[in-house]
């Protein structure tokens, strides 16, 4: 299971260093709020080896502005492009989903395309995460992800429990999928996450001492790498 941090700009990023991945995102816009494309420039300068993903915000449903932000998170450098859904309607999460790979597959088919869906979706009235599954697989993207889409403290565990976590990797892993969860998690959520056993978790607010509008505190971040090792 890889540990992806959220940081905010380039110098959280460098105390995000000790992380599998490290996830460029604009949490003043949004839950998957997208960061400028210099910042995502630098990030990836500062990177290393390491892989480095960007948000490209929660998006309406809007095939042409989502492939073209995709496009240019992949073009500044993005490893992994992160797309959220937040819209509902199968056939409108389909265009956008196949809109968005085609714009980052066709230059970079070794990119990974993430589509993140919302664990809270019944409060937005967004697709759900099970719906997303077959749709990623279709379009020849890599990974689906939940998240929570309000940022009001609830954690992914309040909206699904471990079951209904489980049968979502599981059905995403049959599908050739990879599975990302986040949301709100705590480092008291992280053995409950070993045994769901996703290929990726995603925080921000655990590794900025529980306040995500704070910066990432590098120690926090190596504590959760050890506790997942
Ligand atoms: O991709 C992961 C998100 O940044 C998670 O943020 P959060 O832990 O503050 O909910």
């Amino acid at each position: 299971m890889q540990l992806l941090v959220s940081p905010s700009s380039i110098e959280e990023a460098r105390s995000s260093l000790s992380a599998d991945i490290i996830d460029v995102k604009k949490p003043s816009e949004g839950s998957l709020g997208a960061n400028f494309p210099w910042i995502i420039r630098g990030i990836k300068e500062i990177a290393g080896k390491k892989p480095v993903s960007a948000a490209i915000g929660d998006n309406e449903y809007k095939p042409g502005t989502a492939a073209l932000s995709a496009y240019g998170a992949a073009h500044a450098g993005a490893d992994y492009i992160k797309v959220g859904l937040m819209f509902d309607g199968d056939d409108r999460a389909r265009e956008v989903i196949e809109a968005v790979t085609t714009a980052v597959k066709r230059e970079f088919p070794e990119k990974y395309v993430v589509i993140a869906a919302y664990a809270d979706f019944a409060r937005m009235g967004t697709i759900p995460p099970f719906a997303i599954s077959s749709l990623v697989a279709d379009a020849g993207a890599d990974i689906a992800m939940i998240d929570t889409g309000i940022k009001d403290g609830k954690s992914l565990f309040e909206f699904m429990d471990k079951e209904t976590l489980d049968q979502f990797t599981a059905r995403n892993r049959e599908l050739g999928l990879q599975t990302a969860l986040a949301g709100s998690l705590k480092f008291e959520d992280l053995d409950a996450l070993k045994r769901i056993d996703p290929e990726i978790i995603g925080v921000r607010g655990m590794v900025c001492g529980g306040d995500r509008s704070t910066a990432v505190r590098a120690e926090l971040v190596e504590k959760a790498m050890m506790m997942l090792r």
